[in-house]
């Protein structure tokens, strides 16, 4: 551990109490950005956010990024924060992104505590509950914590920090590669490597560092019938349904054993390298973490190698949901006149965002002419984000190796995401700049689910982990 550190990380330990108040703050603002019911939030959390970065001697901003379209109205898309903490050219400049929007969450869902107040677990198993505790607000609220540690301690960074927060991770980063493109020589000059802390360990004990994201795309099959909803005893039997057609196009998109149903899509994933095996075969690992993480034995298979080249290295496709449709308790017997089916596919290397657009639209095109029915059906692309693998050989990845040892006293797995993060490989491609993730949270902390959490343990660790990756990189020789 670099000796500097040490008071650090002292502070640390001396300041958890004050750090976890400043976690729950930020969960307390319901930054939901893909609801027009939630705009204000999402403004007050991009306000409280940038109140705190100045307070902690950043030179910081927000920046409009344009508009969009929310529930059908035109709205300003959250803001971009941009922050700057020391330029002295004998030192490395890192780049650090997160995100303060948070996915939806209503306490019907089946939430055991409170969605938007930082819960901690009665029986002091050091579980802290709310929307948002681990996507992604815990690893940002970590690296203010290491920026109030070396404040109050009134040590400078080991090394320059620029900062890019968003508030529209979750609903595609929306107008964020422009931005991007924009201030490529203006304020992302001179970022020499970048760190993101928005993923998840594969299990509850081992810390990993990750080199790769599944991309996604995110569909609708909207099918529109008649003009208004309609009585099913006055109408059923007499007109073509839109929830009728629409559930049969969703039924052939995926087996239940998750075989995806697109013709062409398999033959343009890459073939797996045995390197590639060989790292997925040493990553601490088995089934029982996912059961664990899941709260059941679903796993499709009790191999670990198949289970995690599901997870990481082939595609997937989810059903999401159907808007439109009753779902309320009761016995509502209503056709619903227009339904939007939800559905999303994980993307790998070599798919790409309009390769499997153009057979996913030309399939549910296809079947659709099959059913013969009068209705209308569209398929849309809502938002793409291409897959991305970085190189973990980089002094990046070599430096948080180290703080993860300093850190936890183990070396880390190497891990690839499942999930996505689709301005990774915008920060990758348009600055040229090695991208490193180093995930704060567990496997089984529930991210976009009931009950999302973030440990105790991981926090404050997490805090210490970002603040010592600073060291060993401001140490280590490129
Ligand atoms: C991994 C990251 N924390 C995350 O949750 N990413 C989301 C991004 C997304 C895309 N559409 C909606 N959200 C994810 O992987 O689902
Ligand atoms: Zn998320
Ligand atoms: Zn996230």
């Amino acid at each position: 551990m670099a000796a500097e550190a040490s008071n650090f990380l002292k502070y640390v330990d001396e300041h958890e109490e004050d750090f976890i108040q400043r976690l729950a703050k930020a969960v307390s603002i319901p930054s939901v950005s893909g609801n027009i019911g939630y705009i204000k939030d999402v403004e007050a959390m991009a306000e409280w956010l940038l109140q705190q970065l100045i307070s902690l001697g950043v030179k910081a901003e927000k920046r409009a990024i344009g508009q969009h379209k929310l529930e059908g109205k035109d709205v300003d898309l959250p803001p971009v924060i941009i922050g700057q903490l020391g330029n002295d050219p004998n030192k490395k400049t890192l780049l650090i992104y997160g995100h303060y929007d948070v996915q939806p969450a209503l306490y019907e869902d089946g939430w055991h505590y409170p969605c938007f107040e930082l819960t901690q677990d009665p029986s002091g198993s050091g579980r802290m509950y709310g929307r948002g505790s681990t996507d992604d607000k815990g690893p940002i609220m970590a690296w203010l914590n290491v920026l109030e540690a070396h404040q109050k301690l009134g040590k400078e960074l080991p090394v320059n920090l620029k900062m890019c927060f968003e508030g529209m991770e979750e609903n595609g980063s929306e107008n964020l590669d422009k931005f991007i493109e924009s201030e490529k020589n203006g304020f992302f000059a001179g970022a020499d490597c970048m760190c993101i802390s928005d993923n998840y360990w594969l299990n509850t004990e081992t810390p990993c560092l990750t080199y790769g994201l599944r991309g996604i795309n995110y569909y609708e099959i909207r099918v529109n019938g008649p003009d208004r909803d309609l009585h099913s005893g006055v109408f059923g039997g007499t007109i073509h349904e839109p929830m009728t057609d629409l559930i049969l196009l969703m039924s052939k998109l995926v087996t239940p054993a998750g075989e995806i149903l697109i013709p062409g899509l398999k033959d343009l994933i890459a073939p797996v390298t045995d390197e590639e095996r060989e790292k997925f075969e040493a990553i601490h690992f088995g089934v029982k973490d996912i059961h664990a993480a899941v709260g059941g034995d679903q796993t499709l298979t009790n191999d670990k190698v198949t289970t995690l080249m599901g997870r990481m290295r082939n595609p997937s496709l989810s059903l999401h949901g159907i808007e439109g449709a009753f779902s309320a308790t009761g016995s509502k017997t209503v056709i619903p006149c227009s339904v939007k089916g939800k559905f999303s596919i994980r993307l790998v290397p070599n798919l790409t965002i309009k390769s499997v657009t153009d057979l996913v639209v030309k399939y549910l095109d296809a079947e659709f002419k099959k059913l013969g029915s009068k209705n209308r059906c569209e398929v849309v692309l809502g938002h793409g984000g291409e897959p991305w693998m970085a190189d973990f050989t980089h002094y990046s990845y070599r430096a948080a190796h180290k703080a993860t040892e300093d850190v936890y006293g183990q070396a880390p797995d190497y891990t690839r995401e499942g999930g996505s993060i689709p301005v990774t490989l915008d920060f990758a491609d348009i600055l040229g700049l090695n991208v490193l993730l180093l995930p704060v949270g567990r496997g089984d902390d529930g991210a976009h689910s009931t009950d999302e959490k973030l440990d105790r343990d991981n926090y404050i660790r997490g805090t210490k982990l970002l603040g010592s990756y600073m060291y060993e990189l401001a140490a280590i020789s490129k």
